[in-house]
């Protein structure tokens, strides 16, 4: 079943293409990577496709709702994302957090399962300015599935964190695929795309230049691994 359809997205700012085109479907339950150079146009899809940002042209549905129409709350209560820019009030604690994106939910996870399952609990009450990178990072995430989403939206989900904090995440998003949830992920870590994702996209200057999973990736560019798949596919040399 297709959760998410995205078809010929178009995006600009200020006049400049950033999405130019783009056409994509994920099925329920899968894991769907989108890789591309950096400004390729990946946070402006996912936005798009989280009612942050209106496009310009296209059509996009998420559980067959548009995001920007008038179905917007319903879907919002659906849906979890994890953003690349988020910020929080440095005052508020670990805690409080988990517990105020709760009472957002008419039907929420149990924040303090949710606590416990991305190692916060001893951090519950540690204000958010005190939090290091990779901290505030598992944070995000828990809050982004605080509401028991159908569908999550991440965007480079593990910049920041440390090796062991990475591999634990890669786990953790495997068993909210394995429990139907609907991932969609910004990555610039092809070896996390090859790990962890069933299909993935490339984005290159707001257009999709290849899809597939990364085993048909790697056999089309006759490359040993996503990372230099990517390196032929995007037709980039390596340093
Ligand atoms: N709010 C904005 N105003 C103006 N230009 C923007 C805005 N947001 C994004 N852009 C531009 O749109 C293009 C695509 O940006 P986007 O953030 O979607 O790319 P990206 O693939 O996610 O990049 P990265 O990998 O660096 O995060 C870039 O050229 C960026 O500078």
């Amino acid at each position: 079943m297709t959760v998410i359809e995205i078809n010929d997205l178009r995006k600009s700012y200020q006049g400049r293409l950033a999405v130019d085109g783009v056409s994509l479907t994920v099925g329920r339950g899968e894991i769907f990577g989108l890789a591309g150079p950096n400004g390729a146009g990946k946070t402006s899809v996912v936005e798009c496709v989280s009612g942050l940002r209106r496009p310009d042209g296209g059509t996009v549905r998420v559980l067959g709702l548009d995001p920007h129409g008038g179905d917007r709350r319903a879907l919002q209560q659906r849906i979890g994302t994890q953003l690349q820019v988020a910020a929080l009030p440095d005052g508020i604690k670990v805690g409080e957090a988990l517990r105020m994106y709760a009472s957002f939910y008419d039907e929420p996870a149990d924040w303090r399962a949710l606590m416990d399952e991305w190692g916060l609990t001893g951090r519950k009450g540690s204000r958010f300015a005190a939090l290091s990178g990779g901290w505030k990072q598992r944070l995000f995430i828990a809050l982004a599935l605080v509401g028991d989403p159908e569908v999550v939206l991440l965007d480079e989900l593990t910049t920041g964190l440390d090796p062991d904090a990475r591999r634990t995440t890669w786990g953790l998003v495997r068993a909210m695929r394995d429990r139907g949830v609907t991932v969609v992920m910004v990555t610039h870590f092809m070896d996390e795309a090859e790990a962890l994702c069933d299909r993935v996209a490339i984005i290159d200057a707001g257009r999709v230049t290849a899809e597939g999973t990364p085993r048909e990736l790697i056999g089309r560019a006759g490359a040993a691994s996503l990372e230099d798949a990517y390196f032929t596919l995007t037709g980039r040399d390596r340093a």
